[in-house]
């Protein structure tokens, strides 16, 4: 198996046939709707919120709302139908979220996305959910994972799924392949191009993200959207504590199986880091489009679809050169 990660990559540019970096489109076409980018913040608890959620959702970005705030979730679904915005929500798998499922289908509110997030993504338990929510709510169009294989991808599509979601311990705040010795950290890119290969509807490549080339480098190695953490974390709307360390305003980033989000030590699989605070959100999906026209305008093309042909060599971990942004 030919291993790599999103620094071992460069893409190779193509003939550009664009007069100007803007006429290149960045939007994307992800289940019944089209957003302006192929990127969604991590459904984590300091990454989104409500009122980020309603900005996502009136900029025509993509989000999906975490599912540890359990009881708010049907006041949210009903706060964004009475907007006119799209709803997108997250679900466990134990015995109380079957019986969610349900009562969203009896009180005829109906998520237009649902996610359904769990460590580990290919087993029967998401089996059995994806089996009950497409009983209940088949109208909502069903993400499931996380998973790491051809053959979970395939089960999960084969169950009923919509679009995968691939990727198990690439986090940044992620300490899984640390206290398992599983995962696809350090090989996540080369993780989303195997499942690719056998892949009969949209994935989401999901932690690992560390610059803006790697949305490109995630499309040509078969995804349809990216899930990215840390670099939506530390912004002026990310719901992470804001701390003050020596002058400096910095903003929580922790992990979803941390002690922090589970209030308790039990199967902790999560940590929590500090982050230099950023400013607002909106400027950096405004940075993240322009590179990412500029990525398809390197790639000879006008929009996403040039990304996924580009030709590419693998250079172990050298295209930092020891340099930095
Ligand atoms: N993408 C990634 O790499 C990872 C993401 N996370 C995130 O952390 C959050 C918590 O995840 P998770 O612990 O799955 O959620 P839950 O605590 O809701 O667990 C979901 C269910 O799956 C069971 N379960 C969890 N892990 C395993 C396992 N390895 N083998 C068998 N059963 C298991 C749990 O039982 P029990 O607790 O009794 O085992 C529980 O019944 C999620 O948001 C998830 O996305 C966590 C780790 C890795
Ligand atoms: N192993 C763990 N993975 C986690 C945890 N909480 C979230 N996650 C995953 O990380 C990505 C975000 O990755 P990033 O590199 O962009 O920061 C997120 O979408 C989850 O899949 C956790 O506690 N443990």
């Amino acid at each position: 198996m030919q291993v790599f990660d999103y620094e071992d990559i460069q893409l190779i540019p193509s003939k550009c046939i664009v007069k100007s970096r803007s006429e290149c489109d960045t939007s994307v076409q992800f289940g019944p709707r089209t957003f302006k980018l192929p990127v969604v913040p991590a459904n984590m608890g300091t990454i989104i919120d409500e009122k980020l959620a309603i900005f996502l959702a009136s900029n025509d970005y993509f989000y999906i709302m975490h599912r540890f705030d359990e009881s708010g979730r049907i006041p949210f679904i009903k706060k964004m139908q009475s907007l006119n915005l799209y709803t997108s929500i997250s679900v466990g798998v134990k015995t109380d979220e079957y019986i969610f499922v349900e009562t969203l289908a009896k009180e005829n509110l109906i998520p237009d996305y649902i996610t359904i997030d769990i460590a580990h993504g290919h087993s029967d338990s998401v089996i059995e959910m994806i089996h009950h929510i497409k009983k209940h709510l088949p109208k909502s169009f069903l993400i499931a994972g996380n998973v790491a294989t051809p053959e979970a991808v395939r089960e999960l599509e084969n169950a009923g799924a919509d679009a995968t979601k691939i990727g198990v311990g690439p986090g940044k705040v992620c300490i899984t392949k640390i206290k398992t010795g599983f995962g696809t950290g350090g090989w996540q890119l080369a993780a989303v191009s195997r499942c690719s290969k056998v892949a009969r509807k949209p994935l989401i490549a999901d932690g690992g993200i560390r610059t803006h080339g790697d949305i490109a480098k995630s499309i040509r190695f078969g995804a349809s959207m990216i899930m990215i953490g840390f670099l939506f974390a530390g912004h002026e709307e990310s719901p992470g504590n804001t701390v003050e360390i020596n002058g400096q305003t910095m903003k929580e980033y922790f992990g979803s199986a941390s002690e922090y989000q589970k209030g308790e030590k039990i199967n902790v699989e999560g940590k929590k880091i500090l982050i230099p605070y950023k400013g607002k959100i909106e400027s950096t999906l405004k940075e993240m489009r322009e590179d990412l026209q500029s990525s398809i305008s390197y790639a000879g093309g006008r929009d996403l679809e040039a990304l996924t042909k580009v030709d590419y060599v693998v250079v172990k971990n050298s295209i930092f050169n020891g340099d930095w942004i």
